[in-house]
């Protein structure tokens, strides 16, 4: 007996899900759903899934799913739509709200006007660092100053926010040929349980120019914890000051990597594309 899914298609600077709020609409099989709705020409289309959920710890909680069907520890830009939706729908009246995901308890600061949210402020938390030369944690991978991939080698840093990232600076991101590098790095030896990738050009006005290959989605048009591992490699790597603006294909987020408390801060957008049902 086939069941009917009510969903919400979102977008944060591009990087585009389809929400289902679990509180009214449980779904058995997420990843199963990720792999089927996120296909451009027999599915929905999206870069992944993301479940809303209860929390006994936190106002709500977060799952999310890339397209290939792996979860991920946490979503940048899901984080924002969730402030957006869980406002505009009714479920909350509060402007600073607590989620709950796989990598903790995040904070979210609501900017609102007119009963819209325009745009959300996320504590992302300390990041985890890894220069280069020292012993990455949470995936346990070495991250050596040099890694070697289709006999070319790229200096990376690897910074976790949650979730793995790797942030390669370059001199000309025109030269960068992603769909053919991304995927090779994803999939490296050194980064055991895979990893996102972001290569980074510095503009002239110190703003980050980043276009992202995202583990278990490909290119995306934008990646929130890859902007904020992005300008946490840049204050690594003495390139940038510790609040920058990230450039990306899908649109820009303000990062702020604070001294004092060493939590990131993301500022950034939020939109609603349509909502619809879909069976299951
Ligand atoms: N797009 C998300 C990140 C998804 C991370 C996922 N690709 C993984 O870590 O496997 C963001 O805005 O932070």
């Amino acid at each position: 007996m086939a069941t009917t899914i009510k969903f919400t298609k979102m977008q944060g600077t591009g990087n585009d899900y389809i929400y289902v709020n679990t509180l009214s609409s449980p779904l058995q099989d997420p990843i199963k759903a990720a792999r089927k709705w996120s296909a451009y020409h027999t599915g929905i289309g999206a870069d992944g899934l993301v479940l809303i959920g209860a929390s006994e710890k936190a106002d709500f909680s977060m799952r999310i799913f890339n397209a290939d069907g792996s979860e991920a520890m946490m979503c940048g830009n899901a984080s924002r739509c969730i402030g957006k939706y869980v406002y505009e729908k009714g479920l909350t009246d509060k402007e600073v709200i607590t989620l709950e995901t796989l990598s903790g308890i995040k904070i979210l600061k609501l900017h609102t006007g007119n009963g819209v949210v325009k745009d959300v402020t996320v504590d992302m938390g300390t990041p985890l660092l890894s220069t280069p030369g020292q012993i990455a944690t949470k995936t346990g991978g070495m991250l050596a100053e040099t890694i070697l991939a289709d006999g070319k080698e790229y200096k990376g840093t690897f910074v976790c926010m949650g979730n793995p990232h790797v942030v390669i600076f370059v001199d000309d991101i025109k030269e960068v040929d992603l769909p053919a590098v991304g995927p090779k790095l994803e999939n490296h030896p050194l980064f055991p349980e895979r990893t996102n990738v972001e290569f980074v050009e510095i503009l002239p006005d110190q703003s980050l120019r980043m276009r992202v290959w995202e583990r278990g989605s490909g290119i995306t048009m934008a990646c929130g914890t890859g902007a904020c591992a992005t300008t946490v490699a840049a204050v690594l790597n003495h390139k940038a000051g510790r609040k920058s603006w990230v450039r990306m294909d899908g649109g820009d987020l303000h990062i702020h990597w604070d001294e004092k408390d060493g939590h990131v801060y993301m500022t950034g957008p939020a939109g609603k594309v349509f909502e619809g049902e879909i069976e299951m």
